[in-house]
């Protein structure tokens, strides 16, 4: 006797292609980095809540950091301030600040924590200030062999995790604004989201750092051509480095410090796809780019990620 098919197989069929997954991932921390640039219009945001819930539902820690480099550019015009960036930072004067953590905490987070939470009542949204959750000093880059001042910009120097674990000991989506309190001056510093979102990935040991952005992935040859690498080791992407350009930067260089301190796998993906998170995972080739540790040790046989790019 043939076993009888339900229509509803194929169905059933996905659900158990990401078994694996779903067990190698069962309560472990995925930290997703939601980028100003991904956030274009309501349908992906809403879509973007849904995949977050769906990971937390299905027994995993996701832990949100969000950008809004546009809509921080699109409230500076308001107030009648430019914007201009330095080696990729905002040049951030301290009235530029008050309007970068008015739109970071108050506009983009509110917005991000009002979509999961209709969901339940699980987002809980902090900034870098609380409970000392980012420390930063001042940050002064250098260009051309010069250190530069570039105003209200921090560098990391401590991360506490305090807050962010007892939130997700409670069941709860910390959803972080990329605003860090520094220990000396009294200042507030803003940092770059892709720069937080690898800092806290790597103190809080997670599994997975997932950045969502507007391009596919990482572009071999940028601008000239579109073809996304879509694995690359530590060493490799390390050499590509001096060679990226803005906006790439700040995000492979975060990859690369997450998964040179623990971070098992780190990815780039096109954050405008609908349910890019989900697809990533669930589909055998993924969709962007996947960076991974060197020493293959690192990522031990339990974290080889063959159902997400099983093809990298
Ligand atoms: N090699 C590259 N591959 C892909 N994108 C690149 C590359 N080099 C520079 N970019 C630029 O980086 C941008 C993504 O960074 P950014 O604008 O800061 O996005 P987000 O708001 O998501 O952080 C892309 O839109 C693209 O213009
Ligand atoms: C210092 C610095 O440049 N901070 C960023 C913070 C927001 C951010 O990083 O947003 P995206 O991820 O959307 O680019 C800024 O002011 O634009």
């Amino acid at each position: 006797m043939t076993a009888r098919k339900h229509s509803a197989l194929p169905k059933a069929q996905v659900l158990i292609e990401a078994l694996p997954w779903l067990t190698r991932h069962n309560g472990r921390v995925v930290v997703i980095k939601f980028g100003g640039n991904a956030m274009v219009d309501e349908e992906l945001k809403a879509a973007f809540a849904q995949d977050v819930v769906f990971l937390r539902q299905a027994g995993l820690k996701p832990v949100v950091v969000h950008g809004g480099g546009p809509q921080i550019n699109a409230a500076l015009d308001r107030h009648g301030l430019v914007s201009e960036f330095k080696a990729g930072l905002r040049v951030t004067t301290p009235e530029a600040m008050d309007v970068v953590r008015m739109v970071l905490a108050g506009q983009v987070q509110r917005e991000l924590v009002g979509l999961l939470n209709q969901h339940g009542p699980l987002a809980v949204g902090l900034t870098g200030e609380d409970a000392h959750t980012i420390t930063a000093v001042k940050h002064f880059p250098t260009i051309d062999g010069e250190l530069v001042d570039i105003g209200r910009v921090g560098e990391i120097t401590g991360i506490d995790t305090g807050a962010i674990e007892a939130l997700l000991a409670d069941g709860r989506i910390p959803v972080i604004s990329s605003i860090a309190r520094a220990a000396d001056d009294g200042h507030v510093y803003n940092v770059n989201a892709d720069t937080a979102a690898a800092a806290l990935a790597a103190a809080l040991g997670a599994e997975t750092l997932m950045v969502l952005t507007d391009v596919e992935g990482l572009y071999e040859d940028w601008p000239h051509s579109d073809d996304v690498i879509s694995r690359l080791t530590a060493t490799e992407l390390e050499k590509l480095l001096p060679d990226l350009s803005s906006g790439m930067v700040p995000k492979m260089r975060g990859c690369l410090y997450a998964v040179r301190n623990g971070v098992h796998t780190a990815r780039v993906i096109d954050g405008r796809v609908q349910h890019s998170i989900l697809l990533e995972i669930f589909t055998d080739e993924g969709i962007g780019t996947m960076v991974v540790p060197d020493d293959p040790q690192a990522t031990t046989a339990e974290h080889v990620p063959e159902q997400a790019g099983g093809a990298r």
